[in-house]
């Protein structure tokens, strides 16, 4: 049996959504990014038609420094109507802050795995899920729509390898809290097809298709692969970075997601619609990538600038 029906896949003149991560993920382990520069990337991403870009991370300085700056990111950006404008948020103070920033969503963020949750926020993980029921319930009653992270989904820093009935478990918990969609982490980028199929295949058992999305970390190449991999199950939201930023502070050595450009240059070979104008998204991540004094991580907006 083949492992993806390729035919299945660019038949489907159907949309993809994009949750942009430049700005946060790319940028959380970043230092001395300026305000203005964060800004300017966010606006720059709406332009080229993201329509769901996740602006900053309302945690404890002390822990992301980095992030520190959210609120004033969140305040000061020129809004684009009906593009939405996320943040982290992984507890009750972190979502008041968020609301005070006008955040038009939250994320809370769990992980699959016990040690990477203890050195990523800090607790295990029924710890953070006691602190997510009240975050919850503040967001219901302010009407703000709550996406749930699920991180080592495909392996741990920490613990290795981590039972996909766990990752199911864990995912099938945020989404009955309330979570509108579940994320799941490939936060080392260590996954490949066939175990990235097989992890997806065993959360649908417990949360429907149409509310999970992958995010891939691309450390070991694999993220486009897995995401071809997973595409004819049907799964139709992609987390990705613009140029290929970012990494986890918490998890030493892993790359940034797998970069938008690719990811978009592949969707639209295959027939797919993002809405998103490749181009103007290539310019986002270069100018970035100039500010950050680094190579542009996007194989796609390389070969595309070099034209
Ligand atoms: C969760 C905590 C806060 C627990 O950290 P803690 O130290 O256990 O928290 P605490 O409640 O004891 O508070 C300690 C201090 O932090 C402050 N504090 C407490 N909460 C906040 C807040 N929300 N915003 C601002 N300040 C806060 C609080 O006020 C206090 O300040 P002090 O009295 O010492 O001056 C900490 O562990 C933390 O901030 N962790 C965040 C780590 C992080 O941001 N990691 C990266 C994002 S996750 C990721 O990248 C993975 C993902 C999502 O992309 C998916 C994937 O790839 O897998």
């Amino acid at each position: 049996m083949s492992l993806v029906n390729l035919s299945q896949a660019a038949d489907a003149k159907d949309r993809v959504s994009i949750f942009e991560m430049g700005a946060r993920d790319g940028l959380q382990n970043e230092v001395a990014v300026p305000t203005a520069a964060k800004i300017a990337l966010i606006e720059s991403l709406a332009d080229a038609g993201l329509k769901r870009i996740e602006a900053g991370s309302f945690v404890s300085p002390k822990w992301v420094p980095q992030m520190a700056d959210s609120a004033d990111v969140l305040k000061q950006i020129q809004r684009q109507s009906g593009v939405v404008y996320s943040a982290l948020t992984p507890n009750v103070k972190g979502f008041e802050l968020a609301l005070d920033a006008k955040a038009s969503e939250v994320a809370i963020f769990g992980a699959a795995s016990q040690s990477f949750s203890q050195r990523n926020i800090n607790c295990s993980i029924e710890e953070s899920i006691e602190r997510f029921i009240p975050l919850m319930e503040l967001a219901k009653a302010h009407n703000i729509p709550v996406r749930g992270y699920v991180s080592c989904v495909l392996g741990c820093p920490y613990e290795g390898e981590i039972a996909v009935s766990e990752v199911a478990r864990v995912s099938e918990i945020l989404y009955k809290m309330g979570c509108y969609e579940i994320s799941l982490g490939d936060t080392i980028g260590i996954g490949t097809p066939q175990k990235a199929r097989r992890m997806l295949q065993t959360v649908t058992e417990r949360v429907p298709m149409d509310k999970l999305a992958l995010h891939f970390h691309d450390t070991y190449g694999q993220a486009l692969a897995n995401i071809l991999a997973c595409l004819d199950l049907g799964v139709r939201v992609f987390d990705s970075s613009v140029a290929g930023l970012g990494g986890c502070p918490y998890a030493k050595g892993a790359s940034g997601n797998l970069a938008t450009e690719d990811l978009v240059y592949m969707l639209h070979g295959m027939g797919l619609e993002t809405g998103i104008d490749l181009n103007k998204l290539a310019l986002a991540g270069q100018a970035i990538s100039t500010q950050l004094n680094r190579n542009n991580g996007s194989k796609v907006a390389t070969a595309l600038l070099a034209k």
